[in-house]
């Protein structure tokens, strides 16, 4: 009697990246901790790529320069890539202040799934209001060179799936347009009730 067959091995789903981008403060980290604990709790697993916790991580030698900057961003959109592969989610919370970077972290991640670009367009003003980390207060006192929005650009992105301004939307409601947006882009899973 012959051994049963193992079912045929079968691609996952293309995974999904959503990848927020703002200014500091724009509420990018509080955005993707509220977004990571919905999905955690629905019993989806996600990779969390925070600017900060990368800078720790992966990109610890460099610093704010534009070559540095993008570089950071090709690799958090090359890691995303990687795990959208294999048919995970990704949520990346940087700053990414130029379109080119984050055009090339796009096709790194389409090549293998879906990908969310959501621009936090928190006004310049609320951020320095907020200033979480005391960081507006040390650039304006010139004591932080190329800080995004007062002395380095942040470009407006060109093409995001989703723009929203934290100063007007609660957290929540942030989460929710961001699941739709992932609901509508991983269609497939979503009828097939699979929505974790
Ligand atoms: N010069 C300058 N400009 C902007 N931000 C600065 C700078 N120096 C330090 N920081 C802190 O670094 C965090 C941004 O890191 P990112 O990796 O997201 O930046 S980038 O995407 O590579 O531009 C950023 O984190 P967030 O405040 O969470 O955005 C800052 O805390
Ligand atoms: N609707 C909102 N969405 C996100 N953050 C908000 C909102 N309202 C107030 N905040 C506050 O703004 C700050 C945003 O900081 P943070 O998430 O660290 O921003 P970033 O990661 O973009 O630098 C937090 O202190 C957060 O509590």
């Amino acid at each position: 009697m012959s051994a049963p067959s193992a079912a045929p091995w079968t691609p996952p789903p293309p995974g999904v990246t959503v990848f927020l981008t703002g200014l500091s403060g724009a509420g990018k980290s509080t955005v993707a901790d509220a977004l990571v604990a919905e999905l955690t709790a629905a019993g989806r697993p996600v990779t969390v790529l925070d600017g900060d916790v990368v800078r720790t991580h992966l990109s610890s030698e460099l610093g704010f320069s534009r070559a540095d900057r993008d570089l950071n961003i090709r690799r958090i959109g090359w890691v995303a890539g990687e795990v959208v592969r294999h048919g995970g989610t990704v949520v990346v919370a940087a700053i990414a202040p130029y379109e080119q970077a984050r055009q090339q972290a796009r096709a790194l991640v389409q090549e293998h799934g879906h990908f969310l670009l959501v621009h936090l367009s928190t006004p310049l003003e609320v951020c320095e209001e907020r200033d979480v980390k005391g960081l507006y207060a040390r650039a304006r006192a010139g004591e932080i060179r190329e800080f995004t929005g007062i002395s380095d650009p942040y470009e407006l992105p060109v093409d995001p799936e989703l723009t929203i301004d934290t100063s007007r939307t609660p957290v929540s409601g942030s989460v929710a347009l961001i699941r739709e947006a992932m609901d509508r882009a991983q269609g497939d899973r979503a009828q097939a009730g699979a929505r974790r």
